[in-house]
């Protein structure tokens, strides 16, 4: 290694998509590995709207871990983290950059430092899945610094350790994540369905609802579901695996009204099981369904996904007629990913909000609800790709000479 006076610093930067389950883990059957109960499925969504990026530098220098995550520092100590470095350094390989003169030996990185940014372009656990594009992002950055020789399937594996949703973000477009059988937790890893541009007229609007109220995690609620719900093990054993089965056959057939009728059910089955009692913030009949899926995480938000620009564009016009902004809210906002969904609905300022006509459905319904400042804005956004490294050094969060926060 390279003299520990010398004060090189080596980095890399990646960006990182967030995922939405279409069939959800709900479950751990190992706290400590993160292993699922059930095999999941979910679609990997636009980074150009949501997602994170991450940049790692190493440095002699460095003499100890760190990590910003939006500008703040905070404690890697955590176990999550812990995994996660952990795993990757004992799979690290030599690294030579001839031109800077620095050469790392595999062993050497067990004694090197890191300095970790991050950025999520989007909320920080507000029921965005920061945590799955966070450690997705966090382990395939880590990997290509430490050059890891594996697959992102071997890294979906110490994302998992992570947070069990960011295994799907190793990959783009259509993703399960197959619960595995080994106790160790090495074959319950993310496989690719299909990449992004197989189904790429699917339009997801996301629905962030204001909330004043922190959710329960993730992490304990499934915990007490598993402690104290009689459904979760039928939902696990019996249910899930065939769902599973006639997911994967509608995505593969692009077949959209078995799609939706599956994302529906395993969304609502999955509040069943967590016996969410909240009332929905909108109401969609059987006959929406067949141009638009619905499912809810662990929190209030709504992702619908539309089979087409045009359903995306019915539907995005019907729900500024319900959920109309605040009236001090700007329009750019309250609407935010792909506006192009807004130019094709006619909607180019809050005027043509106020002006929306009812939707015919509920034309005998006077006065028609709504539910004016209760969502925060809206996300348009569809299918993306996976993790891509960025090469352009402007696009670091650390600084080259200095490995700190920029
Ligand atoms: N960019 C990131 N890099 C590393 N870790 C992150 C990053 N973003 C978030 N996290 C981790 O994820 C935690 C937030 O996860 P949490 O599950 O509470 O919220 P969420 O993932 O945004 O929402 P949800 O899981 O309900 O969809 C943060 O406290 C942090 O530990
Ligand atoms: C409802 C879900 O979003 C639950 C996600 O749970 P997390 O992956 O956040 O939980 P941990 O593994 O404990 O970190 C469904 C899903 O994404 O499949």
């Amino acid at each position: 290694m390279a003299e520990q006076s010398e004060k090189w610093v080596l980095m890399v930067t990646a960006q990182t998509p967030t995922n939405i389950a279409v069939i959800k883990y709900w479950g751990k059957r190992d706290e400590n590995l993160i292993l699922a109960i059930n095999d999941s499925i979910s679609v990997t969504l636009d980074p150009a709207h949501l997602c994170t990026t991450t940049t790692i530098a190493v440095s002699p220098s460095f003499n100890q871990d760190r990590m910003w995550l939006n500008g703040k520092e905070i404690s890697l100590a955590g176990g999550r983290y812990q995994s996660c470095l952990r795993e990757i350094r004992a799979r690290a390989s030599d690294v030579e950059d001839e031109k800077k003169g620095i050469k790392i030996t595999k062993n050497d990185w067990q004694n090197l430092h890191v300095h970790v940014a991050s950025y999520n372009n989007f909320p920080t656990a507000a029921g965005l899945a920061s945590s799955a594009a966070g450690f997705a992002c966090l382990v395939f950055s880590l990997a290509k610094l430490m050059n890891v020789q594996e697959d992102n399937g071997r890294l979906s594996a110490i994302a998992r350790q992570g947070s069990g949703s960011a295994c799907r973000s190793l990959y783009g477009g259509f993703v399960k994540w197959v619960m595995g059988k080994e106790e160790n937790g090495s074959d319950s890893i993310a496989v690719p369905l299909v990449d992004e541009k197989h189904w790429d007229e699917l339009v997801i609007i996301i629905a962030v609802v204001s909330s004043r109220q922190k959710e329960t995690s993730s992490t304990s609620g499934m915990r007490e579901t598993v402690e104290t719900s009689a459904l979760i093990e039928h939902r696990a054993k019996e249910v899930v695996p065939k769902r599973i089965i006639q997911m994967e056959e509608a995505i593969q057939n692009r077949d959209f009204p078995t799609f939706a009728q599956l994302t529906c059910a395993d969304s609502n089955q999955f509040h069943a099981v967590c016996m969410d009692t909240s009332p929905p913030i909108f109401y969609m009949n059987d006959t929406s369904h067949r141009q638009v899926a619905y499912t809810f995480d662990a929190g209030p938000n709504a992702v619908m996904i539309s089979r087409n620009r045009k359903a995306a564009t019915l539907m995005l016009q019907r729900l500024l007629f319900h959920f109309p902004p605040n009236s001090d809210t700007d329009l750019n906002s309250y609407v935010i990913g792909d506006k192009s969904i807004l130019k094709d609905a006619g909607i180019q300022d809050i005027k043509d909000v106020e002006a929306l006509p009812p939707p015919p459905e509920i034309k005998d319904k006077v006065p028609a609800q709504k539910y004016k400042g209760e969502i925060s804005y809206f996300i348009c956004t569809r299918p993306g790709r996976g993790p891509v490294l960025l090469t352009d050094e402007s696009q670091a969060l650390l600084n080259p000479e200095t490995g700190l926060p920029k």
